[in-house]
């Protein structure tokens, strides 16, 4: 039988300012054959492709951690600014609610290296194209990105531009 992921997606209203529909994924979070579904259709294709998967505060590292163990690769997380401990790379951005600012640690990716994005929700795409940014600053080469969720209305693909895009629930 095949699993529908969206219906571990719950609709929130108005959460966190009025106007937005919050996509809430702590149910399918809950149900571990939903959650491994989605773990495997991200890595399906990328064996022996990625050297590190990066995964963005906060409920990017749900997902992108456990790709990174799939993957027999690293995992880098890219957080909102002022708590990692060592010297960082800074871009502040725009999201569909607000803005924010992330970084990564200068030393997480080495030139060269095949990176892949993960994070849950691809809205307007201002928080992945920010961490693409970081990491080509690095000397990475974003590969592809993997969301759980894409809201495509917000055109958050254009915002990563020909970078390979893959979105497992579309609203
Ligand atoms: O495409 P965008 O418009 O940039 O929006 C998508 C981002 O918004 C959410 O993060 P949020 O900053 O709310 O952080 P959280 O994971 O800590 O809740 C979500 O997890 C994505 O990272
Ligand atoms: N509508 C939304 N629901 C959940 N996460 C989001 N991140 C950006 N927009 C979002």
């Amino acid at each position: 039988m095949s699993i529908s992921l969206a219906e571990g997606i719950r609709d929130i209203p108005d959460h966190p300012s009025a106007g937005i529909m919050f996509r809430d994924i702590t149910p399918l979070l809950a149900d571990p054959e939903m959650f491994e579904e989605v773990i495997t259709q991200f890595v399906a294709g990328l064996e022996g492709e990625v050297d590190l998967v990066t995964g963005i505060e906060a409920r990017g590292f749900i997902l992108a951690a456990p790709v990174a163990l799939a993957l027999g690769v690293g995992f880098v997380p890219i957080r909102k600014a002022g708590k990692l401990p060592y010297e960082t790379e800074s871009k502040s951005y725009q999201l569909e609610y607000g803005e924010a600012t992330i970084e990564v640690h200068k030393d997480a990716v080495k030139a060269g290296q095949r990176v892949l994005l993960v994070d849950d929700v691809l809205a307007t795409g201002g928080t992945a194209r920010a961490g693409r940014e970081l990491v080509e600053g690095l000397g990475g080469k974003v590969i592809g990105a993997r969301f759980l969720i894409e809201l495509e209305a917000l055109e958050g693909r254009k915002a990563l531009g020909d970078l390979p895009v893959t979105s497992l629930v579309t609203y």
